[in-house]
């Protein structure tokens, strides 16, 4: 049996928390043969309600899990943790975009990144999914700059899942036949993702789906739109569908990546594609299951380089409206 690895996760009392917990402890984030011991991470007034969520992991008797350890303080729930899912936070409601959150949110994770700092294991890795998610990973990383930046990501694999089966819908082929689905920038309605260099059966999707007005007018609109209409539909933001994207990308990234495919998340930019060095930007990246690098050498057209500067301006906005938290 492997050595159990530490898995804390914030807002474990939530929405998200309710949908993901069992997931990892089921073997679905690390596989099979992982042991994982759950940290979970409350509030003081939801610790009751997180109590009921033990329970309820202990009624499932996973044989993975090894521990649970649920709290609100956070150098307990943080120590010797090798990953730290930073879900905890306010969701929008309707009529709000996601970085009307900074003023509630920002704060939260600055005492959150020097806990990190302070208690982690020396491999951690943080992934930050509670809004927004960019630049809240931005808050944390500035705040336990002993963690190597390569640590630190923001979650932007909901986005490319929504637009895979938005294009494997058009296309009428089945989700596995979509690839290369790059989301650029923030995780947010100024998100770009590039359908010029998803392919579609092996193919460039522009040729698959001949209808440049339907990408431009509908499917951009739709990834970009989506969180706001299941808030509409449901009263509530996406949750089952946010827990299984988290599931994904830590699996993308504990995993080699096949070859010749990439997958999505924000990372601290290096400079690449001439995104400024520092924000926190979701580019195409693989993995060899330790060591992450950014696709590079993409094609970017003069329509692709528009919607990525958009986005990339609208990081700098948000870094600039949370300039003394950094
Ligand atoms: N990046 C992404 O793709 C997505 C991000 N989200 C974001 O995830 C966040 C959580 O969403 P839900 O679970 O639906 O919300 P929720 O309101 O159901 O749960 C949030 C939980 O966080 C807890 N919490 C609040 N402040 C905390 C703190 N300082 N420390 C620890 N826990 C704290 C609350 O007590 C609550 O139990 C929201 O900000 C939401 O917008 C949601 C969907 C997708
Ligand atoms: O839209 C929201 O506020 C929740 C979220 O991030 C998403 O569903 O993508």
């Amino acid at each position: 049996m492997k050595t159990p690895i530490r898995v804390a996760v914030t807002g474990a009392a939530g929405q998200i928390g309710y949908s993901l917990l069992f997931r990892i402890a089921s073997g679905a984030m690390f596989g099979p043969e992982q042991p994982v011991i759950l940290h979970l991470i409350e509030i003081e007034p939801a610790l009751p309600a997180l109590n009921g969520v033990v329970m309820e992991l202990q009624d499932c008797a996973f044989p993975l899990l090894k521990g649970i350890v649920a709290t609100a303080d956070l150098n307990a729930g943080f120590k010797d943790v090798n990953w730290a899912l930073l879900v905890g936070s306010v969701p929008r409601k309707q009529g709000m975009e996601r970085k009307d959150l900074l003023s509630i949110n920002g704060k939260i994770f600055t005492g959150q990144g020097k806990a990190i700092a302070a208690n982690a294991a020396k491999d951690v890795r943080i992934f930050v999914v509670g809004n927004p998610c960019n630049t809240n990973c931005l808050i944390a990383m500035n705040n336990a700059k002993s963690i190597p930046s390569d640590r630190w990501f923001a979650m932007t694999m909901l986005d490319q899942n929504r637009a895979v089966t938005q294009l494997a819908m058009k296309a009428g082929v089945d989700t596995t036949e979509v690839k290369n689905l790059a989301i650029w920038g923030n995780h947010s309605s100024t998100m770009y993702p590039d359908y010029f260099n998803a392919k579609i059966g092996g193919k460039p999707a522009t040729e698959v789906i001949k209808h440049e007005i339907w990408f431009k007018d509908t499917f951009i609109p739709t990834v970009q739109q989506r969180g706001a209409a299941i808030i509409k539909a449901r009263g509530l933001s996406s949750a089952a569908s946010a827990a299984n994207a988290v599931v994904d990308t830590v699996r993308n990234l504990v995993n080699p990546t096949p070859a010749g495919t990439c997958f999505s998340v924000g990372v601290c930019s290096d400079g690449s594609y001439g995104i400024e060095k520092g924000l926190i930007y979701s580019f195409p990246i693989v993995s060899d299951g330790k060591n992450w690098k950014i696709v590079q050498g993409v094609e970017i057209n003069e329509f692709s380089r528009e919607k990525m500067t958009a986005t990339e301006n609208e990081l700098k906005e948000e870094k600039a409206m949370v300039a003394e938290l950094l």
